[in-house]
């Protein structure tokens, strides 16, 4: 095979007959979810700008004291537009620019809360374990020019947004973090979420920039439903998962950037586990394509000096609290997913299988 495989969905479609089709697909994934009726104008929107959409449902029972509470995640992977050397504010822009292209078609499609990959106005530079001109893209969390560029498509779509920057604490010492910013669909920052646990292996060289952070495990009340951020390496920590679902989150979102030969195999598992572990819905996000850098790096592990990090796989997808599961995004090209949760199923799901020992649980 040469290049890329597309998804592991678009296989087990190609070679598996129809009969066997649905019951290997329900082993795999979970009762089988309806697709979400996406308006036509999105449709042709995301074919004309080049990226894939996907929608599902995520139905709950009936309750008779409780209306079902409804809403539309939508998760958006992306490459990088333009070569890691052209000058940075115009790498900058032009990821704003697509973006932008790509929550459009999410608020035609009633999107509530969008997420984004992490890091995701710049290329995943920290393998190179070089400072300039990499730090150049840290952002105030409060007033950078990506804050204020999610604020106005968040009060212009009604929607909650998920922006996961590199930060620099202008307040405190210039410090860099690698933090999520929590907008309000009204356009307000909500707060934001550092990531906490850090990558130390392979071309991950990200203790090179910041720390772990600061923030605890905060969780988001917006108008939406109770969300929290727990950023990529974080899903290898269960009891990370387990302290977000404890102070109440009903949706766990996992932005990241992560590639084939170190993860691919954990990435179906990890957040899907945690869904089903903590009776919440779990997003994970991953970038998409290969980064290259015009210095070579090395990272101490005895392999050649090279370029690139590898591929970044993509294979976004969300996870329900009854191990359901939506079909990953492509491995190879930008996309949102769109889901519609219907809340309820955590509290339903805690009821039935009561794993967590805690408040909720009693
Ligand atoms: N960005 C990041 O934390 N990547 C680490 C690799 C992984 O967690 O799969």
């Amino acid at each position: 095979m040469s290049g890329e495989l597309r998804s592991v969905e678009q296989v087990l479609e190609k070679y598996i007959p129809e009969e066997e089709r649905r019951e290997v697909w329900r082993l795999l994934y979970g009762r089988e979810l309806r697709s979400l009726e996406l308006p036509g104008c999105a449709v042709e929107s995301a074919s004309q700008k080049g990226f894939e959409l996907k929608g599902y449902v995520f139905d709950a029972a009936a309750e008779q004291l409780r209306r079902p509470r409804v809403i539309r995640v939508g998760l958006i992977q992306n490459k990088i537009q333009l070569p890691t050397s052209s000058p940075v504010a115009e790498q900058v822009n032009a990821i704003h620019k697509r973006i932008a292209e790509i929550v459009e078609v999410a608020a035609m499609c009633d999107v509530n809360i969008v997420c984004f990959q992490e890091a995701w106005t710049m290329p995943f530079a920290f393998c190179t374990r070089e400072r300039l001109p990499w730090t150049e893209f840290a952002e105030s969390a409060e007033n950078g020019i990506t804050t204020k560029f999610c604020q106005e498509i968040a009060k212009k779509y009604n929607m909650v947004i998920v922006s996961p920057i590199l930060e620099r604490d202008e307040l405190h010492g210039e410090t860099l973090w690698n933090t999520a910013v929590v907008i309000s669909n009204t356009g307000a920052v909500l707060g934001k979420s550092r990531k906490n646990h850090i990558p130390r292996i392979g071309d991950f060289n990200e203790s090179t920039y910041y720390m772990e952070g600061n923030t605890g495990h905060t969780v988001f009340q917006t108008a939406f439903g109770r969300i929290a951020v727990n950023i990529c390496y974080g899903r290898h920590h269960p009891l990370n998962w387990l302290m977000y679902s404890l102070n109440g989150a009903e949706i766990i979102f996992n932005p990241s950037a992560t590639v084939g030969e170190l993860s691919e195999s954990l990435w179906p598992i990890e957040a899907r586990n945690a869904a089903i572990a903590n009776h919440c819905f779990t997003c994970a996000i991953n970038r998409v394509g290969t980064e290259h850098f015009d210095n070579e790096f090395t990272s101490g592990d005895g392999k050649k000096a090279h370029h690139d990090f590898g591929h970044f796989y993509g294979s976004s997808y969300v996870a329900a609290p009854d191990g359901s599961r939506t079909p990953g995004l492509s491995r190879v090209c930008d996309g949102l997913l769109i889901s519609e949760l219907d809340l309820n199923l955590c509290r339903q799901t805690n009821d039935k299988w009561n794993f967590k020992v805690g408040p909720s649980s009693k």
